[in-house]
Parts: C-alpha cells; structure tokens; sequence
C-alpha cells in the first residue's frame, strides 16, 4: 500500500498550484477533480447515469456535462447536490484507488487531491496524512472570480458547501499558506516533501 498524504483545501484556495510542486518533484498526484471531469467528458462512464436522474438536459450537444447548469443548479438546492454527489462520488472513489495503486514505483509517495476531503469520513481513513492548503477566503473569492469569472454570490453558495477554514485546519497534519505570493510555495512544498519522503520511508 502506498504511503496517501491527502491534499485539500477550499475552491481557489490554490490546490493545483501546490500540486504541480509535488509532481515537480516526481511524486504521483492522483487529482479527483480532474477524475470528476473525466467522467462527465463526452462518452464519460457517469453520463448515462446523470441523464436517467436529471433528464437528457444535463448534457450538451457533444454528450459532456453542461457543468455551468449543473453548478448553477447544485449549489442553489442540496438535494440536488446529493443526487449528483451520490453517482459521482462512488465513481470517483473507484478511479482513484485504481490509479492510487497504480502509481510507479519512483514514486515514494503519492499525493491524492481532494476538495472535499475533510467532509468525506472515507478519504480520511484512506490517506496517512492530510496537508491543508490555506488562505482567506476573500482571497478564494477574489482568485476564483478572476479565474472563472464567477460572480461572487455563486462562490459564496459553493463556499457555503464546504467545510469552513476552521474545520479544515482542525483536520489538518500540514498547512501550507498560500495568503502570499506563488513564489512563497516551493520552500513549503520542499520542507514538506523532505518530511513525507522520511514518513513513507518507515511504512513502505
Ligand atoms: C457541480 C459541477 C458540475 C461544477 O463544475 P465546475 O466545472 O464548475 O467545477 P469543478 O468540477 O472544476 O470543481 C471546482 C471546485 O468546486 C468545488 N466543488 C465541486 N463539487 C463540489 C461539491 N459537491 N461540494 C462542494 N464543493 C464542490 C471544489 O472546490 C472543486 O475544486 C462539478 O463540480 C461536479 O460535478 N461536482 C460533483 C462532484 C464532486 O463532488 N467533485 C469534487 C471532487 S470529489
Ligand atoms: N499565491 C497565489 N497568488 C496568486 N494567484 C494564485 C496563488 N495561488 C493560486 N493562484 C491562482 O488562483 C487560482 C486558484 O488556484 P488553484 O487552481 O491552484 O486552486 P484550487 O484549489 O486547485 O482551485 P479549485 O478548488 O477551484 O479547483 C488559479 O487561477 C491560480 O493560478
């Protein structure tokens, strides 16, 4: 079994960017948005079963997602959420403990990327240590709004999906700050990947 750290943080609070710091370093990201994403692409394994929920207007003329309709819809009304939720997620569950076990062997340790990680009691038993990443959330509201032009109230419904800040940092094993500047992730990311390298060491 490989050695999990479970890499979360709030929308826009800057996983990816993190992320792209371990796979620098030759370490397996297995990212669960992206898994997400790929079971709603055209032809993914989760639409067929989307369509029999929500109808055949969940999807576009290419067979994808319309992810804006469906985000528009979920983050205004929780049970639609769930419904959503409850097809995805054991999909997405699935896909990731494949590529989990999956990942070369250069690979000390993997990382697996999870928004949701700290709401989910499955990935908390899974991972071997969970890594926050964190800033304000005016910053996620400010990052994402300029990323996805998202307006403010709609960030504001999906914030209110997550766990807060205070949840996630009680969770947490590391925090990584990302307040600052992109520039002041690498040293975090090295110190971190130094402790993370010694820790798999003694369980592999
Ligand atoms: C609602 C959907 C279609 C919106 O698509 P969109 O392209 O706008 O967003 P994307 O998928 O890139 O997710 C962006 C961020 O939204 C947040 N988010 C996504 N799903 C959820 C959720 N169910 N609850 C709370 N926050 C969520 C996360 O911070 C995520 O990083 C999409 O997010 C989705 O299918 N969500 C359900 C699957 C899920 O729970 N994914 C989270 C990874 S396990
Ligand atoms: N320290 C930073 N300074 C400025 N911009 C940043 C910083 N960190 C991340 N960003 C930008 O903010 C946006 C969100 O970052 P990123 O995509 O890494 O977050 P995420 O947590 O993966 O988001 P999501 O949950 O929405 O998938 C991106 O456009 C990214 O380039």
């Amino acid at each position: 079994m490989p050695y999990v750290v479970g890499l979360t943080g709030g929308i826009g609070s800057g996983k990816s960017a993190v992320a792209d710091l371990f796979a620098q370093r030759g370490i397996t990201v297995v990212d669960t948005d992206a898994i997400a994403h790929a079971l709603t692409a055209p032809g993914g394994a989760a639409m067929p079963a989307l369509r029999a929920e929500f109808g055949d207007t969940v999807a576009n003329a290419d067979g994808a997602l319309d992810r804006a309709a469906m985000r528009a819809m979920v983050f205004a009304d929780p049970a639609a959420r769930k419904r959503l939720e409850a097809i995805l997620h054991p999909l997405i569950r699935a896909e990731s403990e494949r590529q989990l076990l999956q990942r070369p062997a250069e690979s000390a340790y993997a990382i697996l990327m999870v928004p949701l990680l700290v709401e989910s009691g499955d990935y908390r038993k899974r991972v071997n240590r969970i890594a926050v990443v964190d800033c304000a959330e005016n910053t996620q509201i400010e990052r994402v709004m300029s990323r996805n032009g998202l307006a403010r109230s709609e960030i504001e419904r999906i914030l209110a999906a997550q766990a807060t800040r205070a949840e996630r940092l009680a969770a947490a094993d590391d925090v990584i700050d990302n307040d600052g500047a992109l520039a002041a992730l690498p040293p975090q990311i090295e110190r971190l990947h130094g402790r993370y390298l010694e820790l798999s060491h003694y369980v592999s």
